[in-house]
């Protein structure tokens, strides 16, 4: 059994995996990982392997506890990856990333592949039907535009995202919803009808914890998968087994 931690800017996702299925996956804050990491190995004593991947500044302690009790994988810019990477700064690549890249590889080897996170910010991530990655883009994520608006104005009010949500906001707090919600879907689809004019033939993939609120509003074919970067994180770790 495999333990996959990918510790994101706003929470811990996290599974427990036997024979590339879950069994079980959660979502927590950092503060608790310790408490939830008891609960899982209680819950799942097989827990032999895990791995790690982090895009925080300070993993250490959580890594201590992990290598105490499992053979920890930390995803770093040297781990062996299923496709090649063609990024210019691959030290600066957050790991999220390669782990998203790592999932397309797996299920779309030959397949031009666009990876769309929307997290606590949004990141576009493209693999070629070459099996190369090639990059993408980083953009504001939802929460995050909703917070900037409050945080760089006098009267924004910080609100809460709304589900239903129309195209004319008839008062500030529907229209700063209509802007940021809107607004992010019109960008999706604008970017991916992008990459469909240079590439005929693609795949678009939506993850990330704004799955759900995204996936209704964008116009354009996406296969939404909220698992696919701890898909990407147990293909790693089992790539890695062997060598
Ligand atoms: N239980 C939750 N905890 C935190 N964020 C959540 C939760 N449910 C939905 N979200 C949404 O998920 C987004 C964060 O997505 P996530 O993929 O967890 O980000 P990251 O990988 O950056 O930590 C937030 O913008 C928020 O709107
Ligand atoms: C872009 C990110 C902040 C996204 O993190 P997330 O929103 O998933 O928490 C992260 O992938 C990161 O820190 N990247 C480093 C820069 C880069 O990928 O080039």
């Amino acid at each position: 059994m495999n333990l996959i931690i990918d510790v994101g800017n706003s929470a811990v996702k996290s599974a427990v995996f036997q024979n590339a299925k879950i069994l079980r996956s959660y979502v927590f804050p950092f503060e608790k990982f310790f408490e939830k990491f008891q609960q899982i190995k209680k819950d799942y004593p097989q827990i032999a392997f895990s791995i790690l991947s982090s895009v925080i500044k300070d993993t250490s302690e959580i890594e201590e506890i992990l290598r105490n009790e499992t053979k920890l994988f930390v995803l770093g810019e040297n781990t062996r990856l299923p496709f090649k990477n063609n990024y210019a700064s691959p030290q600066t690549l957050g790991k999220d990333r390669l782990a998203l890249v790592a999932a397309g590889a797996k299920e779309y080897s030959n397949t031009n592949l666009l990876i769309i996170d929307a997290g606590t910010c949004i990141t576009f991530d493209f693999k070629n039907d070459k099996n190369e990655y090639l990059g993408g883009a980083i953009s504001p994520g939802l929460q995050m535009r909703l917070k900037a608006l409050h945080h760089f104005t006098a009267k924004l009010p910080l609100i809460e995202l709304e589900e239903n949500i129309s195209l004319i906001g008839d008062s500030t707090q529907k229209g700063m919803l209509s802007g940021v919600l809107n607004g992010v879907a019109a960008e999706l689809d604008g970017i991916i009808d992008r990459y469909k004019a240079d590439y005929k033939y693609l795949t678009i993939i939506l993850t990330g914890g704004d799955t759900q609120i995204l996936s209704k509003r964008v116009k354009n074919g996406i296969f939404a998968n909220p698992n696919f970067l701890l898909e990407g994180l147990n293909y790693i770790l089992e790539f890695n087994k062997t060598q």
